[in-house]
Parts: structure tokens; sequence; C-alpha cells
């Protein structure tokens, strides 16, 4: 019997012939850590481990994002706490303004294939796209990973995923991820890898497959993983300077399921005030109310997704009845944004831009939604309360119906986004 991907990296790093199911010791190769916990981590490492010292001051990485430029005195003040250990420990953090840790880490170069990457954050599992084994953990697990290098882990079953064909125009990776959670269901891959493979994922580019990787853990994921190709090798040529090796499955690896995602039939779709379990397709559900529209976050900040809302927008007006917030994942999305226009369009547009980080995604700041409100936002979550308001209603899509909703006024059609296209001569 082969070994699926994520069985190959998990037996380098602990040593061991491991198959799923089994619960082993690995070598980690990045811990990264967040403002919403990593002081809780750094206290125990402080009071429990009695140190300030991590194993290696190069795999520990700190990221403020949560909640940056600190809104209120308590955030300020456990920011402090972040800035003071990376300084005794050595190690980079990442402060507010820099951006989403899951836009980042990428861009920087530091997550590489075959590697094996926690973080205090769910939405870990996003660097799979990049051939490696990322997984978020909690805060206890995060020190002894700092303290130790090493992280317990039971190695996960795979579902295999196969995408065929290319995706329409006007449909894009974010209703691919809304049809994957559609089919596989919210608990569908709980604990388990999504391996992502294909003919058509040759047709996504890497900002697509990111958005891709991050849904997997609202399917309960608890990693996903895409082969090595020519357009991983590229983004890690331009972002490391080399291309290091790839890791993939042997041909008669175990699976416990497999589906297969015909991109060509996709059509876009959103998901429903309270729940991932509501997927309507957008045609359904086009016209109802909006009041905000929002364009970022670890799903969708990232320079294509700038790109293809600019798209819609360029030279057209938001909607008096709606406010767009715009807050580009990174600083480098954000300056390669002004760079090639897009802000202009979005300012001139009428949206509001804010600086990188999570912001109104967890509801820390920067766009909390009013009572009875709806929001159309591009990003991954939509559970009561998850932008900071138990009163407002959520609605997940692409950013191209976000776009296209901003101009209407109300949830978009297809119809509306290609109108908006089309109009401009696109
Ligand atoms: C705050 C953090 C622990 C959380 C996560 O783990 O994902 C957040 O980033 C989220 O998206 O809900
Ligand atoms: S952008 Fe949203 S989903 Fe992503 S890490 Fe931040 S809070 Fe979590």
């Amino acid at each position: 019997m082969g070994k699926t991907a994520i069985e190959k990296i998990i037996s380098n790093k602990s040593h061991k012939d491991a198959v799923a199911g089994d619960i082993v010791i690995a070598d980690l190769d990045l811990i990264m850590a967040q403002d919403g916990n990593a002081p809780l981590a750094i206290k125990m490492l402080k009071e429990e481990l009695g140190t300030s010292k991590v194993f290696d001051h190069e795999k520990v990485i700190l990221v403020i994002d949560h909640c940056g430029p600190a809104p209120n005195q308590g955030a300020a003040n456990l920011q402090q706490i972040m800035r003071q250990f990376a300084e005794d420990a050595n190690i980079k953090l990442f402060d507010s303004g820099e951006g989403v840790s899951h836009v980042l880490l990428p861009e920087k170069g530091m997550v590489k294939p075959g590697d094996f990457v926690i973080g205090s954050d769910s939405h870990t599992v996003t660097y799979g796209a990049l051939n490696c084994f990322g997984t978020g953990m909690g805060s206890t697990d995060i020190t002894t990973g700092m303290y130790t290098g090493q992280a317990w882990v039971r190695v996960p079953e795979s579902i295999k995923v196969n995408l065929r064909g290319s995706l329409p125009p006007y449909v894009s990776a974010k209703d691919l991820a809304l049809e994957m959670i559609r089919a596989i269901g919210v608990n569908g891959a709980t604990n388990m890898c999504l391996e992502i493979s294909g003919d058509g994922l040759k047709s996504l580019n890497m900002d697509e497959r990111f958005t891709l990787c991050n849904m997997a853990i609202e399917m309960g994921g608890k990693c996903a993983i895409m082969p090595m190709d020519e357009v991983c090798q590229r983004y890690l040529a331009e972002r490391m300077g080399h291309i290091p090796e790839g890791i993939w499955s042997d041909e008669h690896a175990n699976y416990i399921a497999e589906h297969t995602f015909d991109l060509s039939s996709l059509e876009p779709l959103v998901a429903l005030p309270h729940s991932l379990e509501n997927i309507a397709s957008l045609r359904e559900v086009s016209g109802k109310r909006v009041d905000i529209c929002f364009l970022g976050t670890c799903t969708n900040g990232r320079l294509s997704d700038m790109e293809a809302a600019s798209r819609i927008l360029k030279g057209k007006k938001v909607h008096p009845s709606i406010r767009l917030n715009i807050t580009p994942g990174s600083r480098e999305v954000y300056s390669k944004s002004i760079e090639l226009g897009y802000i202009q369009i979005f300012i001139e547009a009428g949206a509001v831009i804010t600086p990188p980080g999570c912001g109104a995604c967890i509801g820390t700041h920067l766009g909390i939604p009013g009572d009875g409100e709806y929001v159309l936002s591009t990003a991954n979550r939509n559970f009561k309360g998850r932008m900071g308001n138990s009163n407002s209603f959520i609605i997940l899509g692409s950013p191209e119906t976000v776009a296209a909703t901003a101009i209407k006024g109300s949830l978009a059609a297809e119809s509306d986004i290609e109108m908006e296209v089309e109009s401009y001569g696109l």
C-alpha cells in the first residue's frame, strides 16, 4: 500500500513509518502565534516553563494581525507583551499593518514544501497550497512547540479531491470552496486532510489555491495539501530564490473518500446567515438586502482578489445605501494594489480602505455592523456574532459578488457581475 502526501510528510518529520490514525511526535519547521492568543502562550512559557527563550529563534514567528493597530487599551497592553518577548527571544515579529499571518508568511517565503507548520490559528491550513502540512493548534501546543520544537499529531486520513476543467468567467475559487463545503459538509472532513489535485488545479493561480486550502477548516479539515507544480514552483522561486523539492502521494495510497468537481459547471454561490451549511446559488437570492460589503481576510484579501474587485468597480460608484470596506491582506498586497491603480479605483468608487489585518473579519474593529444589518463578506465564517454584533447577519461570497453588490445596492446576480465588467469594455 502506498502513502499519501500527508503520511509522507509526517513520517519524515517524526522519523517513523507513520500512517493514518497513528499518533506521533514530529519536528516543527515553523511556529506562528498571533495576537489573539500569543500573550497566553508567552505567559505559559515564562511562568510554567520558566524561560523567555525558544528552541530556535528562526522558527518562531509572532504576528499582530487580529487587532492592529490596537483599538483599545487591553489590546495595546497585550501587544506590548508580544513586542517585549520578541526582543527577549530574538524572534521575528510582524507588527500591525504587515498583514494577516496567512497572507504574510507565504509571501515572505517562510513556508515551503514538506514543512510541518503550526499556528495558533485555525486558518494555518492555508499553507497546504504550498505542498506542506499546516495546521492550527491551541496555546498549550504552541507553547510546547516553541520550547521543544516538536508537536504531537494524529496522522490524518485523506480525502481525495479531483479538480477538472477550468472556472467560467465571474466564477471564482471562493465559489469552488463553497461548492466543496456543500458537497463535503461542514463536518465532513473533521480531522482529515483534503488532498486537492487534478488537471483543474493547473488553471488556478496561487491566490486561488490559498483561498481553497484556507476553507478546508470550514469542513473540519485538519489540513489541506496540494501538489507542487509549475505554478507553485514559480511562486516559490520568486519568494525563496530557489525551488525546493516537493512531495506527493503514491499511486496506491489509501483515501477515506473521493470527490470530483468540474470547475466549468460551477456558478457563483453565497453562504447565507448564520452558517456555511446555508449555501445557495447567487441567482436564487439576488436582490436581497445588503448594508455593508467587505473585501479582505486571509480567504480573499490577496492581489488577485483586489484585481477582480477593481475590474468590476472601475469607473463605478458604490450605491448610496451600501458601505464598502476593503482591507488588503498584507502590506505587499496594499502596496501592489496602489501601484496597479486598484486602490485609486476603490477610493473613487467610494470605498473605505483599512490597514492590512484581520479587522472586521473577527469583529475586533474596522467595520462592525449595526443591529439588523446585513454584511456581504469575502471571509470564511458567518457565525452569529462573528463580526462583533450578534444582531447582524453575514453572507459570504466572492470578491466579484461583493464588488457587483456594492454597485447594485442589493445582492447582485451573476448577470450583474457580467454587466458591470462588460459595460466598462473589459
Ligand atoms: C482568533 C483565532 C484563534 C481564530 C482562528 O483560530 O481561526 C480566528 O482567526 C478566526 O478566524 O476565527
Ligand atoms: S482574517 Fe479572519 S479568518 Fe483569517 S485569521 Fe484573521 S480573523 Fe481569522
